[in-house]
């Protein structure tokens, strides 16, 4: 991939809302079972999309997200359960109705760009099925959305990293499909490269009205794209909702921790309210005496101020990153100093005497065996 190119990619996609519009389709995971290597790797895996609805599957390494994804797409078989798409039944033990006969468009690593086709002969390659004149037409169309309508001719090595991920977005949209499946889209992108290349394929999928299921690793990608987001766990899911339902209220504390950084306080609750050295924090859904862990986001969790009510504490650390500071602050009664990142304030410093204020919103409590 071009690294020089990368970093100096204009932003020039194609004007929005010219994409071309597909007929959304619905998907169904219906109690989906996948054993590899004598492993349960999806075990009754539910998930329903409704037709036009953009779902990201989040997960750790290993949960069995892009297995989803390739049952989806009819790569790998299932031992039990039934997959369908518009109703129609693609998957179930001793039946996978293969890729190109399920009405899908796939970004996925493993179904890169052919080297050896040009970017529009690339394209057309999804396109068979159409006549010539009609085919060029939606591979022009796909092409000029991305950005790419001067490119015909090159190869995709000529192209930057950022460009053959238009290219593969072109390719996959082009011949309108209702459902996209699109596996780690931008994971081979740089970070500042990756925000426009997916808040653009973000107003594609939208403009196309396709299906999207999207699998990603990374919480604010599914939180930003996601109308849901699905958290995938040892291969069940775990949690799903809005992105704002999933990170207000994680089902669990191994959720909370996969979605943002915790400062953790392990403690007890009295009289509806859990007790830390920052003060009480209302846990009225416990019983007297249960055991919690009250978990504080550095992002709106805590905040500290040189001077003012509050609990006091002293930064043992501080990091400034662009605009964000990065505190680690010790306080009175807790063994690890708590993570606080709040907007850039030259008046703290390392070492200073600080209060400390819980901001409530940001404050989960969860129940400890
Ligand atoms: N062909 C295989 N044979 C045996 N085990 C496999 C095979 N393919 C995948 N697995 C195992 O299945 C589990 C789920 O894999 P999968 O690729 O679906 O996870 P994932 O959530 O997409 O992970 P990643 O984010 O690392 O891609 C992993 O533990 C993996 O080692």
């Amino acid at each position: 991939m071009a690294e020089a190119a990368q970093a100096v990619e204009p932003q020039n996609w194609g004007p929005r809302g010219t994409a071309g519009v597909s007929f959304a389709a619905s998907l169904e995971f219906d109690d989906i079972c996948v054993e590899l290597g004598g492993r349960p790797v999806l075990d009754n895996f539910r998930l329903s999309l409704r037709p036009g609805e953009i779902v990201c599957l989040l997960g750790e390494s290993g949960s069995g997200k892009s297995t989803a994804l390739r049952v989806a797409a009819g790569i790998q078989p299932v031992s039990a359960g039934a997959l369908r798409i518009n109703g129609e039944l693609m998957s179930a033990p001793g039946r996978t109705v293969t890729p190109d006969r399920r009405g899908i468009g796939l970004m996925f690593q493993d179904y890169a760009l052919f080297p050896h086709l040009s970017v529009l002969q690339n394209v057309l390659y999804g396109l068979k099925r159409l006549g010539r004149t009609a085919a060029l037409e939606q591979a022009r169309v796909s092409l000029r959305r991305v950005g790419l309508a001067g490119r015909e001719n090159d190869y995709p090595h000529q192209l930057s990293g950022g460009q053959q991920q238009r290219l593969a977005l072109a390719r996959s949209v082009a011949p309108r499909p209702g459902l996209l499946l699109l596996d780690e889209p931008f994971s081979s992108l740089d970070a500042r490269l990756r925000e426009t290349v997916r808040d653009e394929t973000l107003a594609v999928l939208r403009e196309t009205n396709a299906t999207s299921l999207v699998v990603t690793h990374d919480p604010e990608e599914a939180m930003i794209m996601g109308d849901r987001v699905a958290l995938l766990r040892q291969g069940r899911i775990a949690q799903i909702g809005t992105a704002a339902e999933i990170y207000s209220r994680p089902v669990d504390l191994a959720a909370a921790r996969f979605l943002s950084p915790l400062g953790e306080i392990e403690t007890a609750v009295r009289a509806g309210m859990a007790e830390t050295p920052l003060g009480p924090v209302p846990a009225p859904d416990f019983a007297d005496g249960a055991r919690v862990t009250v978990a504080i986001r550095p992002v709106g969790g805590a905040r500290i101020a040189a001077q003012g009510p509050g609990i006091p504490g002293r930064i043992v650390s501080r990091r400034d990153a662009i605009g964000i500071d990065l505190f680690e602050v010790k306080l009175d009664g807790l063994d690890v100093p708590l993570g606080i990142r709040q907007p850039a304030d030259g008046a703290l410093r390392l070492g200073q005497d600080v209060s400390v204020v819980l901001n409530l919103e940001h404050v989960l409590v969860f129940g400890r065996d």
